[in-house]
């Protein structure tokens, strides 16, 4: 008995994004995904979202085509036909945000829409839940952060969005004070790299203020030699729950993980089970991001949790700008994780429209209800799908790239890594 799969379709969507600001330049109007719909013979189709850059879109077109015909329970066959599909073929992130991308990365990173997918047409088919499919969930609720940026009001010439400009430490508060007052979230993360070191410091130390209980997080995507990552972490001892990606690399993060009172996580210097071995040797990192849209799903992010496990290394979720399917995949894996201890990031609150239909998830207390439903929960609105698509055509964007932007609009600027 099977349930072959019968078509792939892949619709690449734009949808608008805030002039958020980070260490290599600042969000274009629109952000991209691809939004995978694997259809099979018994008449189901489910769903998966991923990146929409050129050459993942490529990657992704011929690893769609070779998986026709084979059965949607079968994720191992398919696992292996990716890794088959695109030997030889390894991708780069193109916004230097998730570290080295190794080959066996790369097929993570294609296989998971279909994997995501694949598991929501078997909940469909069975009546259950995903995260019944990964173990069952041992909480009912999953716990986000406010994920804070430092931005401009407005992209140049655009209209202003609702949240207004955050560049200095008043602003980053009253972003926070809004985050926190409409969703509800338990902890904050404020994305750095942005500004010299001290005063990224002096916006924690204001929220820290203004928000004495909530665990707090700083993430400068490697902007910072050793010596400027280990000075931050000694000014902030007691006051970060986890330092995130200071530095560049597994040998520079162990460095400043000797020298730091704090935790050290990442999604960068560990972001494919290659990375794994040498983080351990080195001993540079407490805290692994995980995400299933690179590690390979939602059943290899599991795997990644058992090795955190293993090796005593606490386990986050990290978060790009993402849409309604992520969301509810993120919510079925955080849901049958039981070590996922930490409230995960989310670019949710950045986003004015999705391609699901609206009022299923919802941040109840910072939280997200886990749905019960079959499958992951969501159903796809097809006017907003085509829309987005619509939006995708018009804008010309085809490859994330938060430098070449910011350099259009400032020409003198400089991506240097380190920066401070
Ligand atoms: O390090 C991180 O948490 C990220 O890379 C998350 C996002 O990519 C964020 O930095 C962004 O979108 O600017
Ligand atoms: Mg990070």
């Amino acid at each position: 008995m099977s349930t072959p799969i019968t078509g792939v379709t892949l619709t690449p969507v734009a949808f608008a994004d805030p002039a958020l600001l980070n260490a290599v330049g600042v969000h274009e109007p629109y952000a991209i995904r691809t939004i995978v719909e694997v259809h099979t013979a018994d008449g189901v189709t489910g769903l998966g979202e991923t990146y929409a850059d050129t050459g993942h879109l490529n990657r992704l077109r011929a690893v769609a085509d070779a998986i026709v015909g084979q059965d949607v329970f079968a994720l191992n066959a398919m696992f292996a036909t990716a890794r088959r599909v695109l030997s030889g073929n390894t991708g780069a992130d193109g916004h230097g945000l998730t570290g080295m991308i190794t080959s066996s990365g790369t097929v993570d990173r294609v296989y998971s829409p279909f994997e995501v997918a694949c598991l929501d047409v078997q909940g469909r088919l069975l009546g259950r839940p995903v995260s019944d499919l990964l173990g069952g969930a041992v909480r009912e609720a999953i716990p986000f952060s406010a994920y804070l940026f430092y931005k401009w009001a407005a992209h140049p010439g655009g209209e202003p969005d609702s949240w207004g400009a955050a560049l200095d430490p008043a602003g980053i508060v009253a972003q926070a004070r809004k985050m926190v007052d409409e969703y509800g979230f338990t902890a904050i993360k404020l994305k750095g790299g942005v500004f010299p070191p001290e005063e990224e410091v002096a916006a924690i130390h204001a929220l820290r203020a203004e928000f004495p209980d909530l665990p707090l997080r700083l993430d400068p995507n490697a902007a910072w030699t050793v010596e400027t990552s280990i000075k931050v972490g000694v000014e902030l001892d007691g006051v970060l729950e986890y330092l995130e990606d200071p530095t560049l690399g597994i040998e520079g993060m162990a460095q400043v993980a000797r020298d730091v009172p704090m935790p050290l996580a990442t999604n960068m210097c560990v972001v494919s089970f290659d990375h794994v071995k040498p983080s351990v040797l080195h001993d540079a990192v407490g805290v692994i991001l995980s995400d299933h849209h690179y590690w390979g799903g939602l059943r290899r992010s599991a795997l990644l949790s058992g090795i955190c496990e293993t090796f005593g290394m606490g386990l986050s979720m990290h978060s790009n700008s993402h849409l309604g399917i992520s969301l509810a995949a993120m919510v079925h894996l955080a849901a049958a994780t039981p070590n996922l201890t930490y409230a995960c990031d989310t670019h949710w609150p950045w986003k004015s429209e999705d391609v699901v239909e609206p009022g299923i998830l919802s941040f109840v207390d910072g939280s997200v209800r886990v749905p019960t439903t079959p499958g992951l929960g969501v159903e796809l609105d097809r006017d907003a799908l085509a829309r987005l698509h619509e939006q995708y055509l018009a804008c010309g964007i085809r490859d994330r790239d938060d430098t070449g932007y910011m350099r259009r609009i400032d020409p003198s600027y400089e991506l240097r890594k380190p920066r401070w």
